[in-house]
């Protein structure tokens, strides 16, 4: 299954890849699109039994629920590295221009909510780890006594803040041979040393990968950048030529979203949701609430399908001969995806991307190493950017479906135009191939044109202009850069002079966070 897609990767493409040619919609006839009712009441594979028609409907109920989530202070600032060098290889010189590659961290730290406060001290304190807890007063754990299945940044120097919902995973112009090479290196992932007869896994794990590649592909075409508008919104040719045009890739997306909801569950059921506990200071008060709202998330989905079962049964993998050295290399080679993120030259992407990986190597995590019955599930151990991950990376897989769905109404408003020899507006696409209305039967050359003499003009005008706003701020900052700078060079004073520096103090490396 699927593994020839695998091997057309080792390959590079020669030509452009399709989506920049003009395309009738009526090239994508024969897609899941054009069958919709037939295809959405098959069911998924290697689901307990659910339908695709199933998680569309329930996807209408969770979709409102999940947004109000990601949007909760708790969930919506994410911690990582963005610095971090490539561990695979060396020329990794390419880097992205384009300014919708750029993430906007926080750089106050004060302006972090208080969950964050503990270790932010801890990093300019010289403590490079998470704060130690005992069990139940913080989600944040240092110790881990529970297998990873992905590698996540620890605190140091390099490590920012971000807040997730005013940097959405979108259309960056990110591509070429650079993320060409990172998806080669990812699906190389899956060529394991035991031999064909673990095929079922194998396939699984091509099916994770496929399927989070097929969600960032939605996003990215459902807000793609429209060089005209300077807007962004959904570009169904695109969709069409990445998404729409192929089953596999649309089933995998679809089991992507039932693994994930099932480990959701499966935290709830084991009742590590209900041990977890929050820090102390603004999220205390939220806890109970929080809770309550990701356990009426996940409810109603184990009443599809097979209930028995539940959405997905992870113990039909790793039952084999051998499985548990197979699960092992299972797992670190999830680990090295979680790793070759740090490859990626796009800093948003980079982002969305360590976000993602991480969320599936939580749900990983609770399917494979999380026992409900078993008195072990007392020693499962998530941090706080496990769970933030893994909940937004639900998120990412609701509004995929929510967009699958709405590209299907823009689909068939596209046919009927066609149909009736009608333009649309749905068929402009940003590179200008075909930017006049599209009529039937009107070839636009292939290639891709770039924008025009006004276009450059404005975007350097664009540029001056802010280039003089960064002028103007650097000012109007400079006055609290002082403050700060006398601030905490008081403060170190006052603390030699009652003599209690910690030995790792540095206030230079101070000055530099505070700067
Ligand atoms: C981790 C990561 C995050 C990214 N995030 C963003 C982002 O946020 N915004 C953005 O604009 N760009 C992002 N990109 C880039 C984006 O994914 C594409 O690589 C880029 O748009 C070029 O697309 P492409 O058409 O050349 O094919 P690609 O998407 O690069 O695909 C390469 C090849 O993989 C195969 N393939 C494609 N989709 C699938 C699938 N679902 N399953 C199996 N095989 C498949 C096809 O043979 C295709 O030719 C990201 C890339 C990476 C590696």
């Amino acid at each position: 299954f699927g593994l020839q897609e695998v091997s057309s990767l080792e390959q590079k493409p020669e030509k452009l890849p399709p989506q920049y040619e003009y395309q009738s919609i009526h090239q994508f006839e024969n897609t899941p699109f054009s069958s919709w009712d037939e295809y959405t009441a098959t069911v998924i594979k290697d689901s307990a039994n659910v339908t695709f028609e199933e998680i569309n409907l329930l996807n209408v109920y969770a979709r409102p629920l999940v947004t109000r989530l990601i949007n909760e202070n708790f969930f919506k600032i994410f911690r990582l590295n963005l610095y971090k060098e490539c561990p695979f290889w060396s020329n990794s010189q390419g880097f992205c221009m384009h300014k919708s590659c750029a993430v906007d961290t926080i750089d106050d730290w004060k302006n972090l909510p208080d969950i964050w406060q503990p270790e932010t001290l801890g990093r300019i304190e010289g403590l490079m780890h998470d704060p130690p807890t005992t069990n139940g007063s913080c989600i944040a754990t240092g110790i881990k006594s529970t297998k990873d299945y992905c590698e996540i940044d620890e605190i140091n120097d390099e490590t920012v803040y971000v807040n997730l919902v005013e940097n959405p995973e979108r259309f960056t112009g990110y591509g070429g041979d650079q993320s060409f090479q990172i998806w080669q290196s990812i699906y190389n992932e899956n060529c394991f040393n035991l031999g064909s007869e673990q095929c079922l896994e194998k396939n699984f794990f091509y099916r994770l990968v496929s399927g989070m590649h097929t969600s960032i592909s939605t996003h990215l075409t459902n807000e793609y950048l429209d060089l005209k508008t300077k807007e962004y919104g959904p570009d169904l040719r695109q969709f069409m030529a990445r998404v729409g045009d192929f089953p596999d890739r649309l089933e995998n997306l679809y089991m992507n979203y039932i693994l994930v909801a099932k480990a959701l569950i499966k935290l709830e059921q084991a009742g590590v949701l209900d041990r977890l506990r929050f820090c102390d200071g603004d999220f205390q008060s939220q806890e109970s609430q929080l809770k309550s709202s990701l356990k009426k998330l996940v409810e109603p989905f184990c009443e599809l399908g097979d209930t028995s079962r539940c959405l997905f049964n992870e113990n039909t993998l790793f039952q084999s001969d051998g499985a548990g050295q197979l699960k092992e290399e299972f797992r670190e080679r999830f680990v090295n995806v979680s790793r070759v993120m740090d490859c990626v030259h796009c800093d948003r992407c980079r982002l969305w991307g360590k976000v993602q990986i991480t969320g599936y190597g939580t749900a990983l995590k609770i399917l494979f190493e999380l026992d409900n019955h078993d008195s072990l599930s007392e020693d499962f151990q998530i941090s706080k950017i496990e769970l933030i991950a893994l909940v937004n990376t639900f998120d990412r897989l609701s509004k995929s479906v929510a967009s699958i769905n709405n590209f299907k109404q823009l689909y068939d408003k596209a046919m009927a135009a066609e149909e009736d020899g009608t333009t649309t507006s749905v068929s402009e696409d940003t590179f200008g191939i075909t930017s006049a209305p599209v009529a039937k039967d009107i070839k636009f050359p292939v290639g891709r044109t770039g924008p025009g003499l006004g276009d450059i003009f404005m975007e350097e005008l664009n540029n001056v202009w802010e280039a003089l706003c960064f002028l103007y701020r650097s000012y109007k900052l400079f006055p609290k850069i002082v403050y700060n700078w006398v601030l905490i060079r008081l403060v170190y004073y006052w603390n030699t002079f009652v003599g209690h520096v910690h030995e790792d103090f540095d206030v230079n490396r101070l000055y530099r966070l505070e700067l």
